[in-house]
């Protein structure tokens, strides 16, 4: 691979800095590769090691260029860059300030809120140095600081000290003495805890910032014009201020407590902090990673200051603990000055796991970090256009995942010789670790060295590259390729989820996880486009335990666990498993592992979520599941892979085919029983030669849950023929009557249509146009007479329409006659058979419909001598309710 070459031939080195000095401009190292003819690598390589050894300049612009510095450079450093977190959590603050030390007249005072410690000193000196820095202010210019909380008992004696006094003034002013801000002429007056001045004293000072004058303590005629420029500081709120001071204080800003700082600069403030004990002590620290760990999540008040202080102590026990051994003095927990100040929080992931050693020998500007500008570069549209090409299959998966792999491959060289501080390098390092660790035991990762390296420099790139990529595009395409490359959807989203959790890592969360995820794809054994296989069992850890020996053998991800309590029920196991199905590609097939013979009958509830076979075997082993794995890896047929499970093991299975959902057409009628039952006989009848099923559904199922109704998962459901009104959404529903008219006519050749040759269709409609009519409907009836029973239950209607003084339209009428016909015989068959009345059907129906029905229909009941009981009498009462 391109990032294990060496740096080429000795004489590269020399030509490339020939080149540079010769040609005298910029030039990229992709130009310098070109122009020398060596790799472009080699090339990178090298420039970064002269740009180290300050022989050449590298401008991190995109892309990175390269010049050759000049003996007589003036190049100086802006002293803000070693001022931790002024490129990240701080960039607006410390803009801010410096807006307020370019201005070139006094009058722009800055005002710094923060709690004790937070840096509000230090970054009140840093402003000085960068107006001496930018000539604002002369190079000799004052920085006078004055803390008013040491004079918070005597207000009078502060006023003094800051403006001075004139002789006589108070008692013991012996002579005129200058105030500090006199001192200050020319330079900062930098005025500590300034809520503690008094009224006066702020009075004093607004009259400085309004008119450039101050006077002395006793001397108030006399007025002394000053050029100071002035930074205050508070650890109070804005409400201890007066208003009339705020006013005048056009720049604020806010430092953070420390433990509300990035994760990196918390490492980096402690690292610089020990640093800076080592040249006190003269000598290294060995900081074990514990203390590390700890003091990243101090919290204590005090922040940065209190920090500071105990490091201080500790590294001090730590050294005389040591004194006269050898090597680097050991920095460990029991050192720390005050260690119930560090407590983590319990169950807290810990940051590094390894010990930091720490060396007065490296220069101190080593420790002081500047964020080093890498810039990665996603090859967004060649990826995505891949993608889209590969999900419209235009190219094949070979080509998809060579794409893939070059360009991830093309981005990793980029990226790899690219430098960054090599203590934030070591956290990352540390965070990455564990996270691939972690993926090779559960998901068989397959990683190495150069992987976590290529994730450090990317994910630091992210953290400190302005221009970041537009991250919701990349979310469009993760969400895309979820389902063709579910397997590497899942470790990416474990990648980003336990990054954003080790290292509060928040920077472009789609892009990370495209990245992992193509990362993973690409460099993986497997495309993931094999058997899906899971394993469920009892105990905490049994299942996942298997899972990952099998993944971490075979460094791919073949297995996914499911680690059950032992009480837990079947149908939570089962929802487990849907939930976990809803997101997989199942179309190879799914193999179960379970632990308990009962668990064999879940392939009853899963069948219907998965496309391809399914294969439940009621035992596991690790030696099973090993073979398993083997045969999944070599694309073996499920049917096989348990077969030779089985033959080699003692165990049972439960196979289910994988099933084409069957087409058919759905009954549903309101009335059920009979008239269901007949219809359903009739047109079936009509089918001749046409495959489908006629099933039927009830239609309260129908009307609540729609086409999430059972039977739309069981069937390929062409229509519905219903005897009642049905408001039907995304399915075909018709009623019965419109079976026999042209849009029955439509929607059979809309549906049915789509499957079955013209003259069969054709076939089918006239059928069901000869069979329905309701003549032939009644002339289903086997033992009464049609056109007897027809005209007895005419005349009950007709008394029916009168007692209720209504007339059925005839499409109802038409309803009625069938389902009463057909009622009556069924009646006269199943006499003695059902009972009087259906205790979970209660009457519904109007009291008065039940008077009329039953006075109406007591010559048809006398005649056949059969009852009609309140089960009925409430069917007839829905026909014509939702008719
Ligand atoms: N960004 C930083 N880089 C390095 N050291 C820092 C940084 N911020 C603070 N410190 C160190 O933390 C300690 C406390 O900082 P400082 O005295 O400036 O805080 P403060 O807000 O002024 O506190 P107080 O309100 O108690 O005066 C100092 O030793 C300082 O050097």
């Amino acid at each position: 691979m391109a990032w294990e070459r060496s740096m080429g031939k000795p004489g590269n080195k020399n030509n490339i800095i020939k080149l540079l000095q010769e040609s005298r401009n910029k030039q990229t190292a992709e130009e310098i590769a070109d122009c020398l003819g060596i790799q472009r690598n080699t090339a990178s390589a090298i420039l970064n090691e002269l740009a180290r050894d300050g022989i050449v300049r590298k401008e991190k612009t995109r892309p990175v260029m390269f010049s050759y510095i000049e003996n007589d450079s003036t190049f100086s450093d802006d002293p803000f860059a070693s001022f931790i977190g002024a490129d990240k959590s701080l960039k607006e603050t410390v803009e801010k300030c410096k807006l307020s030390a370019i201005y070139l007249k006094r009058d722009m005072p800055i005002l710094l809120f923060g709690p004790s410690g937070a840096g509000k000193s230090l970054l009140a000196e840093y402003i000085y140095k960068y107006a001496k820095y930018i000539h604002t202010i002369p190079e000799d210019a004052p920085f006078v600081v004055l803390n008013c909380a040491d004079y918070a008992n005597n207000k009078e004696l502060l006023s003094s000290v800051l403006f001075g006094y004139k002789k006589g003034a108070f008692t013991g002013a012996h002579r005129d003495t200058r105030g500090l801000i006199e001192e200050a002429d020319n330079g900062y007056l930098f005025l500590d805890e300034v809520h503690r001045l008094s009224p006066e004293g702020q009075e004093k000072l607004f009259h400085y910032m309004d008119k450039g004058v101050v006077s002395r303590v006793g001397d108030n005629g006399h007025n002394i014009e000053l050029n100071v420029r002035l930074i205050f500081a508070t650890t109070e709120g804005k409400e201890s201020m007066l208003d009339t001071f705020l006013r005048r204080i056009p720049v604020e800003v806010t430092l953070p407590p420390f433990h509300e700082r990035t994760l990196e600069e918390r490492y980096q403030l402690i690292i610089y902090m020990i640093h800076q004990e080592t040249f006190v002590m003269e000598c290294s620290f060995l900081v074990s990673s514990n203390v590390i760990n700890r003091l990243l999540t101090f919290q204590g008040k005090g922040n940065i200051g209190s920090l500071r202080n105990i490091l201080k102590l500790s590294c001090t026990k730590a050294y005389n603990e040591a004194e006269g051994k050898k090597g680097p003095v050991p920095l460990k927990l029991r050192h720390l000055s005050d260690t119930q100040k560090f407590m983590t929080g319990t169950g807290s992931v810990p940051y590094v796991n390894q010990d930091v050693e720490i060396s007065s020998e490296k220069e101190s500007v080593q420790y002081i970090f500047t964020t080093e500008q890498i810039h990665v570069y996603f090859p967004a549209e060649t990826i995505v256009t891949a993608v889209y090409e590969y999900l419209e299959k235009k190219i094949s998966k070979v080509r998809f995942r060579k794409i893939i792999y070059d360009e991830i491959n093309h981005m990793i060289d980029d990226v790899i010789y690219q430098e960054m501080d090599p203590f934030i390098q070591n956290l990352y390092n540390q965070a990455v670790n564990n996270i691939l660790v972690y993926l090779q035991d559960n998901y068989g990762l397959k990683y190495n060295g150069v992987m976590e390296m290529v994730f450090v420099k990317i994910l630091y790139a992210l953290n400190n590259q302005s221009d970041k990529p537009d991250d919701s595009q990349y979310e469009i395409i993760v969400r895309k390729l979820q389902p063709v490359m579910y397997r590497y959807y899942k470790m990416g989203l474990i990648f980003t989820e336990m990054i954003h959790q080790t290292m509060d890592y928040e920077s472009s969360p789609w892009f990370v996880r495209l990245f992992a995820m193509l990362y993973f794809y690409s460099m993986a054994k497997e495309d993931g486009d094999y058997t899906n296989a899971i394993i469920v069992s009892h105990g905490p850890a049994t299942a996942s335990s298997i899972a990952s020996t099998v993944n971490r053998v075979f460094e791919t991800y073949i297995f996914e666990a499911f680690d059950m309590a032992y009480d837990t029920p079947k149908s939570e196991i089962v929802s487990r498993i849907k939930k976990y199905l809803k997101n997989t590609n199942t179309s190879k097939g799914l193999l179960i592992f379970v632990d308990m013979g009962s668990l064999l009958s879940i392939s009853r509830d899963l069948k219907d979520d998965i496309e391809g076979d399914l294969g439940i075997v009621n035992n596991i082993t690790t030696e099973m599941a090993l073979e398993a794995g083997e045969r999944i890896l070599r694309h073996e047929d499920l049917q096989s892979i348990m077969d030779n499970i089985l033959s080699h093991h003692v165990t049972k299975k439960s196979y289910v085919p994988s099933r084409q959902k069957p087409k058919a057409i759905v009954l549903c009628c309101i009335t059920g029983l009979g008239t269901a039952v007949k219809m359903k006989t009739l047109l079936k009848e009509c089918l001749e030669g046409i495959e489908l099923e006629v099933v039927e559904t009830p239609f309260p199922d129908l009307q609540r849950d729609g086409s999430q109704c059972d039977v739309f998962r069981k069937y390929n459901v062409q229509f519905v023929v219903t005897t009642s009104k049905l408001e039907a959404e995304d399915y075909t529903a018709i009623h019965l009557n419109e079976l026999i008219d042209k849009r029955g006519e439509e929607v059979i050749y809309a549906t049915v249509g789509k499957y079955f040759d013209k003259e069969k269709v054709q076939k089918f409609i006239e059928n069901i146009v000869r069979s329905f009519t309701m003549r032939n409907l009644i002339g289903q009836l086997t033992i009464l007479n049609p056109d007897k029973i027809l005209d007895d239950v005419e005349k009950a209607l007709t008394r029916l329409e009168i007692l209720e003084g209504e007339n059925y339209p005839i499409d109802l009428k038409k309803m009625l006659y069938i389902h009463i016909c057909v009622m009556v015989e069924r009646l006269i068959l199943e006499k003695g058979q059902l009972s009087e009345s259906n205790p979970t059907q209660s009457l519904k129906c109007r009291e008065s419909f039940v008077k009329n029905l039953k006075e109406s229909f007591s010559v048809l009941e006398a005649q056949y001598n059969v009852s009609i009981n309140d089960m009925e009498i409430h069917m007839i009462y829905s026909l014509i309710k939702n008719v």
